[in-house]
């Protein structure tokens, strides 16, 4: 399998060099040549396999040549040995026909796990073996930046610098980021939102000296590895539901566009999905693109559930590249517009096939904290405001379809126990393993929204 950039003037990748390159050089994002096909019966082969097993047999026509079986097979099991679930991302039904997937069993409690910790193993491995440094510059509005530091705290061939807006995260999400004592992994507060960290990181990536000197390596999404990881539970919760006998519909609370494309890719893969849902917060650029057809920004508004907190959702290029019909250029030619004037519309057939697969609904801070507080009521579930969203969404469009609808539980409770509690009067506590984590120091550089400082501090900190 090669990978090739949504732009069209990068050069065209193995696995192993898309997922150490990050951003393409020409700014887009690396994309499978083509979509590897997964027929009904190995599907249907997939029931009742332990999730490292269906992660083996999705991941593998996507790897190539990058690692032996062995070697692969080792990283995930090593990768999900410590998730406190044996099923790793268990499926739980709320009501007929609906069911949440949670996805934050993982050390740092959110879906970034699932994908993080097998990007740890993966990294590890391939920079071992080439006797390679790089330099990891992520970030996140809260919850990535907290799986990156986790999933490379302490590894010898890699320094982690990860962006997060100064006061937008929760208290328990930056603790997560400048608690650990690793001296590779650092924690840096920068003034402004998560749209500008994001551009920030990639303006690094476009400044080729600074990528070269310091061995540029990124683990957002702008990483196919990333996202690639995260379509493996599609796959066991559509086959837990019936596929490929039986069509999912899937309810995906969305930012990045990195988890609900994941979705979209396993549909290309061959998973019957019957709808993707982008179900987003105050923060709806999606959902008026997929209203209007128009793609414009308008700041980002803070709001309770904080990791959705973004206007510019990366990864809506690599499906812009689908859309687009695989033209580098055109894809260019958006991208260029959106910088240079804020937004552009999507052409009419481009935004008849975007309607054809997915649907969305927008949460206000009110439906989010009665969303909560009716999954409380009803089921004593206590769900994160991120997963309330999806939740919302999938009452709002889906209804009560027959198809059964899955919506992604993408973290824990206990990541936003302010919004939770104020939404149910129920305080979820963290796990044993975080117990002490409000005792524990804290290391973080708060610095300005400015290239410079942040590529000096980098240069300056890097062992
Ligand atoms: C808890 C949580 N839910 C949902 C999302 C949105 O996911 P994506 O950015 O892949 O759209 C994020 C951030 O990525 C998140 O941290
Ligand atoms: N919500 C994310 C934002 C970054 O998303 P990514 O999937 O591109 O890493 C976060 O929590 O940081």
């Amino acid at each position: 399998m090669r990978y090739i950039s949504t732009r069209g003037q990068a050069p065209v990748l193995s696995f192993e060099e898309a997922m150490l390159t990050g951003l393409a050089r020409d700014g887009g994002l690396y994309m499978p040549e083509s979509w590897p096909h997964m027929s009904a019966g190995e599907i249907a082969d997939l029931a009742g396999a332990p999730y490292e097993e269906v992660a083996y047999r999705v991941m593998r026509p996507f790897i190539g040549e990058a690692f032996t079986d062995t070697e692969f097979r080792g990283a995930i099991a090593r990768a999900y040995a410590g998730f406190r679930s044996t099923a790793r991302v268990p499926l739980v039904q709320y009501e007929a026909g609906k069911f949440l997937l949670e996805l934050h069993h993982g050390p740092t409690l959110a879906f970034k796990d699932v994908a993080m910790q097998l990007i740890g193993q993966l990294f590890d491995l391939a920079l071992t073996r080439a006797g390679k440094r790089v330099t990891i510059v992520g970030a996140t509005s809260g919850d990535t930046g907290s799986a990156a530091i986790e999933a490379f705290r302490g590894l010898s061939s890699v320094d982690v610098f990860i962006l997060y807006p100064h006061g937008r995260v929760s208290e328990v999400q930056r603790r997560q980021m400048t608690t650990p004592v690793e001296s590779n992994v650092h924690a840096i507060a920068v003034e402004g939102d998560f749209d500008d960290c994001q551009a920030r990181v990639k303006d690094m990536f476009n400044d080729f000296a600074f990528r070269d000197t310091v061995g540029l390596a990124a683990v957002n999404s702008i990483n196919w590895a990333r996202v690639l990881a995260q379509t493996v539970y599609f796959f066991t919760s559509a086959v837990a539901l019936g596929a490929p006998h039986r069509a999912v519909s899937f309810a995906v609370p969305t930012g990045n566009f990195g988890d609900i494309f994941a979705g979209y890719a396993a549909k290309r893969m061959g998973l019957p999905v019957e709808r993707l849902i982008v179900a987003t917060n105050l923060n709806d650029i999606l959902h008026r693109t997929l209203e209007t057809g128009e793609y414009r920004m308008e700041g980002v508004h803070p709001s309770i559930s904080p990791s959705m907190d973004i206007q510019i959702s990366s990864n809506f290029e690599r499906l812009l590249f689908d859309l687009y019909d695989r033209e580098g250029a055109a894809v260019a030619l958006a991208m260029d517009e959106l910088r240079a004037r804020g937004g552009f519309t999507l052409p009419q057939g481009a935004l008849n096939r975007l309607r054809a697969e997915f649907d969305s609904a927008r949460a206000s801070e009110e439906e989010t904290s009665a969303t909560i507080a009716a999954m409380f009521a009803s089921n004593g579930q206590v769900i994160c405001p991120h997963t309330a969203v999806g939740v919302h969404a999938a009452d709002e469009v889906h209804g009560t379809r027959r198809i059964p609808v899955v919506t992604l539980a993408t973290a824990h409770a206990a990541k936003f126990p302010d919004a939770v509690e104020a939404a149910c009067g129920q305080r979820p506590a963290l796990p044993p393993h975080m117990a002490d984590l409000y005792e524990r120091p804290e290391r973080v550089q708060v610095v300005a929204n400015d290239l410079e400082t942040i590529e000096t501090l980098i240069k300056d900190t890097r062992t």
